[in-house]
């Protein structure tokens, strides 16, 4: 069997890194040019810890190839997967139309037999779509099965996830793709679930709208720990104790951004609603979530007064550490406020770029966190980057105007920065 994965973002490439990996032979698809360019000399379009040396691995043995040419790459692959992405719409439904637009070139382009499978994040139902839309565009009648295999990889952690699964989730009615994607899959020993397409397709968004409950139910604690004098890290670690609790997903901060959990738990509420059914406990999740950077600029505010004409550093960017995505990200949420609001903003992010939009052009965007912190009234930290918590803050405290310091990632210690003579508050963190 040779796969053919159409979309190469970031599930795509690790996907197709994955089945090199586990001695397939790949090709890669996708109709942006210039990724593919970058692909084929084995170079990633996107920040990814250790992706890159794999996938140019297999570039260079000729395991994985890259093209742009639909056609050919439908015809002479067995298994094709289904990567591309599923943005969210204005009106919180999912956007649809990439897949479409596959299902229609696999339809047009197939010339025998083909297993369809779907790795992209597709509500629930969207099997039944597929299906139709292959048919609809098929020249010839050929034959074909389609099965949903959810992906559950983490950015900034995605070869560790990809190669090392908690478990493989595939939704079919066909033995005939059963039996290839246990073949496929048969030098991975994670649990697995086979079961019917729509069961599958609801497994992902029920796992990250759960995850997506648990950071925004930790958020809201951390209100109550501040008015408490409680400190929240030390409630979530006696609460991940419990094996029935966990220990993930507990850290409290400026709320959950992302490519994934603010589309998929709309999309969830959606899919509820037009089957008359009302997720409440989703619609607080994301209602908390929405303004939980507010809750630590409400902390600047209290301190600093007005913002218009304070010089803020934010430091971070990208929605989490160890990617350059700015989907969602928080920051950004920040950013605009800050701006809205005529304080002056010093950014720096170790790798992730802001939008190249004129709303931003009063950015000043720094070559390293010293920099933004020159003159600083305050630090705002958004993404907890490794760096910025080695970095010696007794020395940088000179730099700023004044030792402010919000923290939107819990991630220093509150004792030691105060020690330092900073004036410090976290979430949930302050007493
Ligand atoms: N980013 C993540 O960590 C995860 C994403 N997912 C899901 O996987 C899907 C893909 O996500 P990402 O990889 O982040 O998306 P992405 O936006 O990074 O990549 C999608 C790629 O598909 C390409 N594409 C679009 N239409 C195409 C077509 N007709 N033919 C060929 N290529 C086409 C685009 O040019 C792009 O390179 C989404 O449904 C997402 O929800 C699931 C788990 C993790
Ligand atoms: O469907 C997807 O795309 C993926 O979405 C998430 O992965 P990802 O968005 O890459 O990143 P996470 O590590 O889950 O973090 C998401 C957001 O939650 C925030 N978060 C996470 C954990 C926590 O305890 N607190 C918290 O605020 C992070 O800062 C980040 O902004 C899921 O963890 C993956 O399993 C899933 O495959």
């Amino acid at each position: 069997m040779n796969i053919l994965i159409i979309g190469t973002g970031y599930v795509g490439a690790t996907t197709a890194m994955v089945f090199a990996e586990s001695g397939w032979q790949v090709t890669g698809l996708d109709i942006d040019a210039g990724k593919i360019e970058r692909l084929r000399q084995g170079r990633l379009h996107f920040h990814e810890p250790g992706l890159e040396e794999l996938i140019a691995k297999h570039v260079r043995s000729g395991r994985l190839l890259f093209t742009t040419d639909k056609k050919t790459a439908i015809a002479e692959h067995d298994v094709i997967y289904i990567c591309v992405g599923t943005p969210s719409r204005p009106d919180g439904n999912a956007d649809l139309r990439y897949i479409q637009q596959a299902a229609e070139d696999i339809g047009f382009f197939m010339n025998g037999y083909k297993l369809v499978v779907t790795k992209s994040t597709v509500p629930v139902g969207t099997q039944e779509q597929i299906k139709s839309w292959i048919e609809a565009a098929q020249q010839q009648p050929y034959r074909f099965d389609v099965a949903s295999n959810p992906e559950f990889l983490r950015e900034g952690k995605a070869v560790e996830d990809a190669l090392r699964p908690d478990r493989i989730v595939i939704g079919t009615d066909s033995a005939r793709a059963t039996e290839q994607l246990q073949l496929l899959y048969k030098s991975f020993h994670c649990p697995w679930i086979i079961t019917k397409p729509r069961t599958a397709e609801l497994i992902k968004y029920a796992s990250n709208a759960f995850l997506a409950t648990k950071i925004s139910y930790m958020n809201e604690l951390a209100r109550l720990c501040d008015e408490l004098e409680v400190n929240v890290n030390e409630v979530a670690d006696g609460m991940g104790l419990d094996p029935r609790i966990g220990p993930s997903f507990l850290q409290a901060g400026l709320g959950y951004g992302g490519s994934c959990f603010p589309k998929d738990v709309s999309e969830l509420v959606m899919t509820a609603r037009k089957h008359e059914v009302h997720l409440r406990i989703l619609d607080q999740v994301m209602d908390v979530n929405r303004m939980q950077f507010a809750y630590l600029l409400d902390k600047a505010r209290t301190r600093l007064g007005e913002l218009k004409d304070k010089n803020i550093a934010v430091l971070g960017l990208a929605f989490k550490p160890d990617t350059d995505d700015i989907r969602e990200a928080p920051a950004l949420r920040m950013i605009r406020e800050l701006l809205l609001e005529q304080a002056r903003v010093r950014l720096f992010d170790p790798v992730a770029k802001l939008p190249a939009h004129p709303f931003y052009e009063t950015v000043a965007v720094c070559a390293s966190a010293e920099e933004a912190l020159l003159n600083a009234d305050a630090v705002i930290l958004c993404t907890e980057w490794t760096a910025f918590g080695q970095l010696n803050w007794e020395n940088a405290k000179p730099l700023l105007g004044q030792p402010n310091f919000f923290d939107g990632r819990n991630m220093m210690d509150a004792q030691r920065m105060r020690g330092m003579g900073y004036y410090y508050q976290g979430i949930g963190t302050d007493h």
